[in-house]
């Protein structure tokens, strides 16, 4: 079959006999032969099984288990090719809900190297024939696949989930069997602070009791003498949840330190983090450069999380007001600010559609209003009360292409919008991050 387009995961799209088939790992331009694994009524998949006629953009992917992890799905397309096809999703998505195709959206923001941009990683361990592997799951499967040396992931983090895996293995401490509910160790999460250089190592254990914790923590001391944090996490529940509620030290310091630009962030094992920070850079900038602030204004930060963009507009605004519905990340936010001398931004925990709704209806009247919702967008109250307060600017920040549209399109009732642009937070994966700045008609 002809390979005709990207679908919004990255897959290859054609038609036979008029039916849409998905293709993971073709691209547009390619001929190729496909197995048919499953029909739906609009829809059909298959399984790639030869190129026929291969696209000019296809590259070797450099990623060893790059067919079988399914954590990237667009190495085998060469980055520039990546990124006009993310701005082509855009584009798509705005032309589907406003039924309008003239949009001012910019060719996206990428990185020069687009590899090693991680900060953390998250692996389940597992005995897999009598060897200890770290790794992820295969897509639809229960077979995990050793990422110890992941492309995208900075080499200090490989590094560690090498180590870690093969100590567990020396010291023969029990592995988390899924199944059957037995063994220890569940998960390795490493993670660094790009600036600042500090480096945390969480063991995730079903049991509070870490066997041989005292030769583990000595030999992690020794072959990896760079380590500020060794924690452990108790989750002793039968969950795909990756933390359970008890987070412990085993050696150094309980929190490691991270900066972004002047902002400093405190970070505790469970906290959320921007994953690539030279990339939360520049999209924080932009964010800025949409706000256009000059010290007079009042600020919202919708759906804050621990504060950062609120932060980073703080040292321009009057005062900002940061919302999220997460008391641990509202905590963190306050340290944060704290720890960066900021003093003009106060931080609520809450549903954002409930909090500023209530103020809206009270005559509270922000100047801009900056939303960053999860990929479902913002709830439609929220939406509402934003045409009610008529901010000057709306800057909204989305990681869904599809919801940002939809969201857009009921703002066009009063706002215009002046600028989408595009940013790639996750290079040689299909996500695609968008700042669209909104000016009141
Ligand atoms: C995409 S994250 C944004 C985080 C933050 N702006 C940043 O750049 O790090 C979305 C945030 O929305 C929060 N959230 C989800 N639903 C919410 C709601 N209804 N009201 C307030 N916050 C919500 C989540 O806790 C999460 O922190």
């Amino acid at each position: 079959m002809d390979v005709n387009r990207l679908g919004i995961n990255g897959e290859g799209i054609g038609y036979v006999e008029r039916q849409v088939v998905f293709v993971d790992g073709a691209l547009p331009g390619e001929k190729v032969a496909a197995r048919i694994t499953q029909v739906e009524p609009n829809f059909a998949r298959a399984k790639l099984l030869r190129i026929i006629k291969k696209a000019k953009q296809r590259i070797n992917p450099p990623c060893p288990v790059y067919e079988q992890c399914g954590g990237c799905t667009l190495q085998h397309l060469e980055y520039q090719s990546q990124l006009e096809w993310k701005r082509e999703l855009v584009r798509e998505s705005f032309a589907r809900y406003t039924g309008q195709s003239h949009w001012p959206i910019q060719p996206t923001v990428g990185m020069n190297h687009p590899w090693e941009y991680r900060n953390k990683a998250q692996l389940p361990v597992a005995v897999v024939g009598g060897e200890v592997v770290a790794g992820l799951y295969s897509p639809g499967t229960h077979k995990l696949v050793d990422v110890s040396a992941c492309p995208i992931q900075h080499p200090t983090t490989n590094e560690i989930v090498r180590t870690v895996r093969d100590l567990l293995q020396e010291l023969g401490i029990p592995i988390y069997n899924e199944k059957k509910h037995t063994g220890s160790v569940r998960t390795i999460v490493p993670r660094i602070g790009f600036e600042t250089g500090e480096v945390q190592l969480t063991l995730v254990t079903r049991t509070e009791e870490l066997p041989r914790k005292k030769e583990l923590i000595q030999r992690l001391r020794e072959r990896l003498p760079y380590l500020t944090s060794i924690m452990q996490n108790i989750n002793p529940a039968r969950t795909s949840l990756v933390f359970g509620e008890k987070t412990v030290p085993l050696w150094g310091k309980e929190k490691i330190e991270e900066r972004l630009g002047e902002v400093r962030f405190t970070l505790s094992s469970r906290a959320f983090f921007q994953l690539n920070p030279e990339q939360t850079t520049k999209l924080y900038n932009l964010v800025a450069e949409a706000a256009a602030l000059t010290g007079e204004e009042t600020v919202v930060d919708a759906y804050c999380g621990v504060g950062t963009i609120g932060l980073w507009l703080a040292p321009k605004a009057k005062e900002v007001l940061g919302i999220d519905v997460i008391p641990e990340a509202i905590a963190d936010a306050r340290e944060n600010a704290v720890r960066s001398g900021i003093r003009n931004a106060r931080f609520e925990v809450g549903k954002v559609e409930r909090l500023l709704v209530e103020r809206v209806k009270k005559g509270f009247r922000p100047d801009v209003v900056v939303v960053d919702p999860p990929r479902t967008g913002c709830d439609e109250e929220l939406l509402r009360a934003m045409l009610t307060a008529k901010p000057k600017r709306i800057v909204y920040v989305s990681c869904n292409p599809s919801t940002l549209a939809k969201d857009c399109n009921i703002l066009l009732e009063k706002y215009e919008i002046q600028n989408i642009q595009p940013v790639d937070m996750f290079p040689q994966t299909a996500h695609v991050e968008c700042v669209t700045l909104l000016t009141l008609k």
